[in-house]
């Protein structure tokens, strides 16, 4: 893009994106002109609310409020958060440019962004002491900080013209995008969350194998902790026909290639995390080629269900005969092998 035509401002955004986002920045400088300068502002929003969330240095009687009231800010040009201790705490520092550009972008995309902020903020407070007992407050929590992205998303692709009307208004499939990014996020995230004593995954699986989400960590519970870790990504992998279904209705390139990249990192996560103790010492990555594989590759539904086949395979030819969730994960990953 011609940054010579662009506001000193919106370079500054550009060049936030870029340090605070390692997933979303090149899918995001892929995208269409015009969407593109929405979904960075409609990121940087968001991430600076997250960082609020992530921010365990923040006393909670002053979190709420912030994060209630966080929506607001877009519309008092002079805010901003100078408090954080966080990785991305540049986002909140310097909120005012981020908001002086989201005070620039089309009614209509204003709108989407300032809702989505609002309900995720109050989202957030729901789930402040992460506490997720049930499956059903996963998919909760999950909604909140992700489902509302892909939501939000949906809404701007149709109101740029670029998508159809269907791809705005189905929200339940626009959710499920969310749902398993964010799901992947904190399967692979165990070891690095629980450092932190942030607890995510849900009580209704881990009660089954241990009697605490730390004791999984303990070597002398490792086959119980895998046999959880095994039970979250079959519940993560339920969401691929909805995925397929997301991807199968978009007709823009750069908006394609936006959408399935994130979906195709999350699904080689999940297959590198399926039944791997490393999950419970390390931060389990997928391999720098095989990212830029999929990265250069996932750019039609046919590229996408053939990936989806390749990994769902590699996570069926791996699922242990008295694992018990054996049979319901062979079950899912049909879904992603489709077919053929
Ligand atoms: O702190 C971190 O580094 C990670 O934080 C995680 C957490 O705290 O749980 C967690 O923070 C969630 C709250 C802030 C959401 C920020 C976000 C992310 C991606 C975007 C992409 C485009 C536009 C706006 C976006 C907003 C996080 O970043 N999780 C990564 C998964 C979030 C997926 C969001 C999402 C949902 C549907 C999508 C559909 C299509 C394309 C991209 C999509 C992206
Ligand atoms: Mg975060
Ligand atoms: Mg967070």
């Amino acid at each position: 893009c011609d940054l010579t035509l662009m506001s000193s401002d919106m370079r500054t955004c550009y060049e936030y994106l870029r340090l605070t986002s390692r997933s979303f920045c090149a899918v995001i400088m892929a995208l269409d002109e015009d969407l593109r300068y929405a979904v960075c502002i409609y990121y940087l929003v968001l991430r600076a609310l997250d960082t609020v969330e992530d921010d365990m240095t923040i006393p909670v009687d002053e979190k709420i409020p912030l994060l209630k009231a966080f929506h607001e800010k877009l519309y008092e040009p002079d805010w901003h958060y100078t408090q954080s201790k966080e990785k991305d705490r540049v986002v909140l520092e310097n909120f005012n440019i981020i908001s002086s550009e989201f005070r620039n972008l089309a009614p209509v995309f204003q709108s989407v962004i300032a809702d989505s902020c609002r309900e995720m903020g109050y989202g957030m407070t729901v789930f402040l002491d992460a506490k997720i007992d049930t499956y059903d407050q996963w998919d909760e929590y999950c909604h909140y900080v992700a489902g509302l992205v892909g939501i939000g998303l949906s809404k701007l692709f149709t109101a740029s013209g670029l998508e159809n009307t269907v791809v705005g208004q189905d929200e339940a499939i626009s959710n499920s995008m969310g749902l398993f990014l964010q799901k992947t996020n904190i399967i692979r995230d165990y070891y690095e969350d629980i450092l932190q004593k942030r607890l995510f995954w849900p009580k209704q699986a881990w009660i089954k194998y241990g009697n605490s989400l730390e004791s999984l960590k303990d070597p002398r519970n490792l086959n119980n902790a895998v046999a959880c870790l095994n039970e979250l990504v079959t519940d993560a992998l339920k969401h691929i026909p909805d995925v397929l279904t997301y991807l199968s209705r978009i007709r823009n390139q750069s908006v394609f290639n936006f959408c399935a990249i994130p979906q195709m990192m999350a699904i080689a996560t999940l297959e590198r995390c399926y039944n791997n103790p490393h999950v419970f010492r390390k931060n389990v990555k997928i391999r720098k080629g095989a990212a830029v594989r999929l990265m250069d590759q996932s750019t039609s539904m046919l590229a996408i269900r053939n990936f989806m086949n390749h990994f769902c395979t590699k996570i069926y030819n791996r699922i242990p005969p008295i694992d018990p969730n054996a049979g319901r994960t062979r079950t899912a990953v049909s879904y992603g092998i489709g077919p053929g």
